[in-house]
């Protein structure tokens, strides 16, 4: 698939001090979704505002559609359309004035055929003559949207599209990213959920403190997180693993009073049912089982707090 964005070793210090991206690289295939997560004050916003062009870099570059965003900005700038995180609009404006100003804004002759697609396909066709005021704040969410669209970008960044919404608004949030990947809209979004970022990107990557700390298939990432612990409570304590249950990967506890032992959810045989046949045929009695599972949760905060140590 071809690059649509290209970050190389990118880094920003604001006049403040603060470094607030640190040598990122990363390349972004076009019709992809890439979710960036990390916590408060990690850089996204800043990573996002750079490939923007809102934020000046003091090291790197970007390439947007293979248009330098310094060089040759206007280029790249029409690519790009971008979703911030507050909601700021005219409020005696309809929405679907707004929405063509926008479209103005970049120089795009007008085409209300156009427009009215993505009214319809955000649901804001039947108040394209309200005053924005009047919208609800998902509605309003929706109509920054399709402002970003309103020039037919083909790269579409979401700050936050889902921050203090409620759960079902955010799955029709989920849906509206869901048509636009479809219609080959190249996705970046950045949030604190990990959850979303598990429903609708194709690939997750991690910041931190300003560094890039892993961009991974979300998929595999899952795959990773699919793995849970099975705890076996022992009735009596053992004094090591029965040699004939040795390179299973069991492990005993200290105290020799449970057994833990790695499994893979999705496989189609656990290993779980064979286990415990053969500690009972060993004379083992288990006095109860229990599973654990690592989330996506715990995974992305041992990763910051491992940066953070
Ligand atoms: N205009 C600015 N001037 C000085 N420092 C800034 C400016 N904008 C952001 N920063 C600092 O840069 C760092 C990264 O901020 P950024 O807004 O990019 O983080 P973020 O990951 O988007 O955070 P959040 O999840 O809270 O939105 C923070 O330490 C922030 O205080």
């Amino acid at each position: 698939m071809a690059a649509i964005i290209e970050i190389d070793r990118l880094s920003k210090q604001y006049g403040s001090g603060t470094k607030a991206l640190d040598d990122v690289s990363l390349t972004i295939d076009e019709g992809e979704i890439i979710a960036l997560l990390g916590p408060n004050g990690a850089g996204k916003t800043t990573l996002i505002s750079v490939i923007c062009g809102l934020v000046v870099p003091t090291g790197g570059t970007v390439r947007v559609g293979g248009h330098d965003i310094r060089r040759d900005w206007r280029a790249a700038r029409k690519l790009i359309g971008l979703v911030p995180q507050e909601i700021a609009l005219p409020p005696f404006e309809s929405v679907m004035n707004c929405v063509r100003f926008t479209r103005g804004l970049y120089g795009m002759a007008p085409d209300d055929a156009y427009l009215e697609r993505i009214l319809r396909a955000l649901a804001l066709w039947d108040k394209r003559d309200a005053a924005t005021r009047e919208l609800s704040g998902g509605m309003k969410r929706r109509v920054l949207i399709a402002k970003a669209l309103s020039h037919r970008p083909k790269v579409l960044f979401l700050d936050e599209p889902t921050a203090g919404v409620d759960v079902a608004l955010r799955r029709e949030m989920w849906e509206v990213v869901g048509d636009l990947r479809r219609e080959g809209v190249t996705i970046i979004l950045t949030t604190h959920y990990l959850e979303e970022a598990e429903e609708m990107a194709d690939r997750v990557g991690v910041i931190n403190r300003g560094q890039l700390l892993l961009v991974r298939p979300t998929a595999e990432l899952m795959g990773e997180f699919g793995r849970k612990t099975l705890i076996i409570d022992l009735d009596e304590a053992l004094n090591a693993v029965p040699a004939s249950l040795m390179g299973r990967g069991l492990e005993l506890s200290a105290d020799g009073r449970s057994l833990r032992f790695d499994y893979d959810t999705r496989a189609d045989r656990t290993g779980i049912a064979r286990l415990l046949g053969d500690l009972a045929g060993q004379g083992i009695s288990v006095r109860d089982v229990s599973t654990r599972q690592s989330s996506l949760e715990e995974v992305f905060l041992s990763l910051v707090s491992e940066e953070a140590a």
